[in-house]
């Protein structure tokens, strides 16, 4: 059990294609959590509901036992039948439909990508969290739009947790906090190596980080 602030930390995605079924990604994601992860996300792009649906909510009982906050991608619907929190891009629904729906408490991150425009939409919207990048090359993402660290000072202004996303690993995880990030969001570098390996990759990323707590 844990009960640490969602603000700062490591924050890991999960990903279909690492973790195919439903056995690999619950082992995958009870390794990760006991790495110490400040937030856990449900990302898959699967249309299967009935699916989304019995993983999302076994990944929200896992995450009530070490106390971390579990968000859905995309998916504000979702969320709200669960209780947990959402993640929107530029392409999903508005932040302020996610605010509105989901309470003023629950978690409502949003992709800024590289530009402060949209971190102050998203912000005058409702954001929990503003996340920017992709910051490296992405296994997970190639295509995604590029950003430069520096950008993280200049998002200080929101005063809003600001995440690193894209290509993020134990190389480089010190640069993206000394750049300004609170949060590294991570899919290859936590679950990329398999089940047995992630609550290591998660400490590993803390320790590299200097995060001590
Ligand atoms: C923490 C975090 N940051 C960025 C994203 C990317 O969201 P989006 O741009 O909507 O792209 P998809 O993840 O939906 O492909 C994210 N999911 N999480
Ligand atoms: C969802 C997303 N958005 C920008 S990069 C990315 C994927 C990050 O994955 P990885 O940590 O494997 O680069
Ligand atoms: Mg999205």
């Amino acid at each position: 059990m844990m009960d640490g602030d969602w603000r700062r930390g490591i924050y890991a995605l999960t990903d279909a294609a690492l973790l195919p079924d439903d056995d690999t990604l619950l082992a995958a994601a009870e390794g990760a959590l006991r790495g110490r992860l400040a937030l856990l996300q449900y990302r898959d792009k699967s249309s299967d509901e009935t699916h989304r649906y019995r993983q999302a909510a076994a990944l929200s009982a896992l995450c009530r036992d070490f106390a971390t906050p579990l968000i859905i991608n995309d998916d504000i619907a979702l969320a709200a039948r669960l209780g947990v929190g959402v993640h929107l891009g530029q392409q999903d629904a508005a932040v302020a439909e996610a605010r509105e729906r989901l309470g003023r408490e629950a978690i409502v991150g949003a992709t800024c990508h590289a530009r402060l425009d949209l971190a102050d939409q998203a912000c005058r919207a409702g954001a929990s969290y503003l996340a920017f990048g992709r910051f490296f090359t992405s296994q997970t993402k190639p295509e995604a739009p590029p950003a430069e660290l520096s950008l993280l000072a200049e998002a200080a202004r929101f005063g809003l947790p600001r995440v690193a996303i894209g290509g993020i690993d134990g190389e480089r995880v010190a640069q993206a906090v000394a750049a300004g990030a609170d949060l590294l969001a991570v899919v290859h570098a936590v679950f990329g190596a398999g089940p047995a390996a992630c609550e290591h990759a998660v400490h590993e990323l803390r320790r590299r980080a200097g995060f001590t707590i």
